[in-house]
């Protein structure tokens, strides 16, 4: 650890937690765990073994007390991001809040509230999409207009399984909350609308569970997207996007593993889960908000950004029980936002 590190505390040491903190020892330059704050002794054991000088905590505001940090990371679920997010505010520090923001627009604006209360940016939202070189270079080739205007996006979000503890409202909240985000980032517009359809359920989709789903969204630029959300596809980890532009097509987040070819066949590698399919983004995120938060900032999606996908989520939630579109509004960006 060199002197002039952000001294990071990581809250939560759970799947991604743990993920982070190896990252940021190993990867991330400029800045060292300095906290992990976890309720779970275990957990909190085991991440500290990872991340040497750490101290262990059980809640934030201890570690606030210590003087333990100059930086927040949240990887607790998305249920227990408000309680954290409030007192890292009032301690002014910059945080990196993994997805989403909130659990509902209600919670999500209190939030907002309390970050223009101090007067600065300071959280910025683990949508990792948008640091993914893929989706960058598609985003560069929709802005520069070389293939004429976009028309569509055909998106595909393919997990293998899901554990125990994901149930319907998840396909949404949890999965199809990359979509709200990244979608209109890519696109340049905003939902104006979320349908969802349910067709044929997939025998090997556990019995809470009614998937997989097709979900439509129409941005106010005209653009319609479609996003098929599966989570029991068995074979591996997918996150795909096909483009339609007026003059060409364009892909990205096709299988790039090794070529095989062997007995009469022909194979390419896949990834099994988000950590690998998402592992540059995840690294280059993390970076640019250790860089940012150095000066005091942040360098990626907004608390704003947060909120407006949680509105999108809610009519999402609310489209998952009903037939037809329903309407994502949206009150008007504050100043500070703007
Ligand atoms: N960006 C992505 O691709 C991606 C992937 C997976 C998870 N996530 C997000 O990361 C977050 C964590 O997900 P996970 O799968 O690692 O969850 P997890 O359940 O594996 O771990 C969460 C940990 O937080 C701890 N915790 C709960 N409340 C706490 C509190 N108040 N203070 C400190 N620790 C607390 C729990 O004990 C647990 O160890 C969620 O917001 C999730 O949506 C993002
Ligand atoms: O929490 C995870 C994570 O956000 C992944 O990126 C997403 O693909 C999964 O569907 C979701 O369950």
């Amino acid at each position: 650890m060199s002197t002039n590190d952000l001294r990071v505390g990581v809250v939560g040491a759970g799947m991604m937690g743990a993920d982070h903190i190896k990252r940021i020892n190993a990867t991330i330059a400029g800045a060292t765990v300095s906290a992990v704050v976890e309720p779970d002794e275990q957990r909190r054991a085991a991440a500290l073994a990872t991340a040497p000088g750490a101290e262990g905590y059980g809640r934030l505001e201890d570690a606030l007390d210590a003087d333990a940090l100059d930086a927040v990371l949240i990887a607790t679920p998305g249920k227990f991001h408000t309680p954290v997010l409030l007192p890292a505010l009032a301690a002014g520090l910059p945080i990196l809040c993994e997805k989403p923001l909130t659990q509902d627009p209600e919670s999500s604006w209190e939030v907002l509230e309390a970050e223009q209360a101090t007067g600065r940016r300071l959280i910025q939202v683990g949508f990792m999409r948008r640091f993914d070189p893929e989706y960058a270079a598609l985003r560069e080739l929709i802005a520069a207009g070389s293939a004429g205007d976009l028309l569509m996006l055909h998106c595909a979000h393919r997990n293998a399984s899901v554990p125990d503890s994901y149930i319907q409202p998840m396909l949404i909240n949890d999965s199809v909350v990359h979509e709200f985000d990244v979608v209109p980032w890519l696109a340049g517009g905003s939902i104006v609308n979320v349908e969802v359809r349910a067709g044929k359920r997939n025998s090997l989709t556990p019995d809470r569970l009614r998937e997989p789903i097709l979900v439509l969204m129409e941005l106010d630029n005209g653009v319609i997207v479609d996003v098929e959300m599966n989570v029991s596809i068995q074979f591996g980890y997918q996150v795909a996007t096909e483009a339609v532009f007026e003059k060409g097509v364009a892909r990205i987040g096709q299988p790039g593993g090794l070529q095989l070819w062997q007995d009469g066949a022909f194979r390419i590698g896949e990834h099994a889960d988000f950590t690998t399919r998402f592992a540059t983004a995840y690294d280059r995120q993390v970076q640019a908000w250790v860089d940012a938060a150095r000066q005091g900032g942040i360098d990626g999606p907004s608390a704003w950004d947060g909120y407006k996908v949680a509105v999108a989520c809610q009519a999402g939630v609310k489209a998952l029980e009903s037939s037809g579109p329903i309407a994502v509004e949206l009150p008007p960006t504050p100043d500070f936002y703007a």
